[in-house]
């Protein structure tokens, strides 16, 4: 009779656990899966919108990316606080690196991209579907990322696009996505980039997602996000021997930006700020 009793309560207390994890679970995916479906479905509309107006592959199809892309944050309950964008205001290229923390990003990428600016992507990224077509239209700059090799003599390549088209490119150095609330080390690319084709960087920081969006926890409701376009560092002066020193600069100063809009308190770390 007792364990009778043991086994109804722990099924009284188990039962609706599991059920609200399962409806958790169910729930996220079918936001991730929708949002997937959202992105090839607008892509596939943007793809003759763009072919139509621009004929092919040009940073101009950007601008059609980037209209159709800034509807989409209404759908998933999100809001960009913008500060510093006038710090974007700047004649001829520049390399804009920011901190990857999902692939939500999309979204605060179009929301302040300006124009002329392509991205550098995996290359994984072009046989996605309609999103791959679409990222092609708009000029993204394919890396493989397993090829340090190949990857550096693309980014050669690119440096010089910047100069002769006037083109400003957008890099992610932590080089993944990364959701742990804090920056993952940066590699050096980007850097490389801008000493290359001698222009500035311009970081911009995204406030941590955790409180809205966290995949470990199954967690993504609406939420405001923070966004800072930071004053451009230069690089005039900077050889190739100091490249280590300028990305250490580059990743503490966005580190400390990160906590603060992020509302955590800063915590300095010792490690090496890139990868090597
Ligand atoms: C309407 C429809 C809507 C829906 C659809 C919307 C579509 C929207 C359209 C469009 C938006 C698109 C959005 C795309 C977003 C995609 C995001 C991603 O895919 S993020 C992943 C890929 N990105 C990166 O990885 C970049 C950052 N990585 C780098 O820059 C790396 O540095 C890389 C790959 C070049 C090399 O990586 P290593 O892992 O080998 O690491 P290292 O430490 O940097 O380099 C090793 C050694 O090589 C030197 N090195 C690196 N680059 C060099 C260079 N260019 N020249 C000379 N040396 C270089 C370094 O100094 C280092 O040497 P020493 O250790 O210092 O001795
Ligand atoms: C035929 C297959 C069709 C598949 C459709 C897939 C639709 C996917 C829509 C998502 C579009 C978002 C684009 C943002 C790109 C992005 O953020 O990629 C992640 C990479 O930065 C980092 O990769 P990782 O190293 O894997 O973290």
């Amino acid at each position: 009779m007792d364990l009778w009793w043991v086994f109804l309560y722990t099924m009284v207390i188990f039962v609706p656990f599991l059920l609200i994890q399962i409806s958790s679970t169910f729930k996220f995916h079918f936001k991730i899966i929708s949002y997937c479906i959202l992105c090839v479905t607008l892509s596939t509309l943007a793809a003759p919108v763009c072919l139509l107006k621009n004929g092919g592959r040009t940073v101009d199809n950007m601008r059609i990316i980037r209209a159709f892309v800034r509807t989409m944050k209404y759908v998933f309950g999100l809001r960009y606080e913008v500060k510093g964008l006038e710090n974007f205001r700047i004649d001829g290229p520049c390399v804009i690196v920011s901190n990857h923390q999902s692939v939500l990003d999309m979204m605060g990428l179009m929301e302040i991209l300006p124009d002329r600016c392509v991205q550098i992507a995996k290359r994984e990224l072009m046989f996605a579907g309609s999103v791959g077509l679409i990222t092609y239209l708009g000029g993204v700059i394919y890396i493989n990322r397993k090829q340090t090799r190949d990857a550096k003599s693309i980014m050669a390549g690119v440096a010089r696009a910047m100069t002769d088209d006037n083109l400003k490119v957008w890099v992610y150095p932590e080089g993944t996505r990364n959701n742990s609330g804090d920056l993952l080390p940066f590699k050096k690319g980007a850097f490389h980039l801008a000493l290359q084709a001698k222009v500035p960087i311009i970081p911009v920081v995204y406030s941590s997602y955790t409180s809205f969006y966290d995949r470990k926890k199954s967690l993504f409701s609406g939420g405001i996000i923070k966004v800072e376009i930071l004053p451009k560092i230069d690089i005039s002066g900077v050889k190739e021997a100091d490249i280590a020193d300028l990305t250490d600069r580059c990743f503490h100063e966005m580190r400390r930006v990160f906590f603060r809009l992020s509302g955590k308190p800063y915590t300095p770390i010792k490690q090496n700020a890139s990868s090597k």
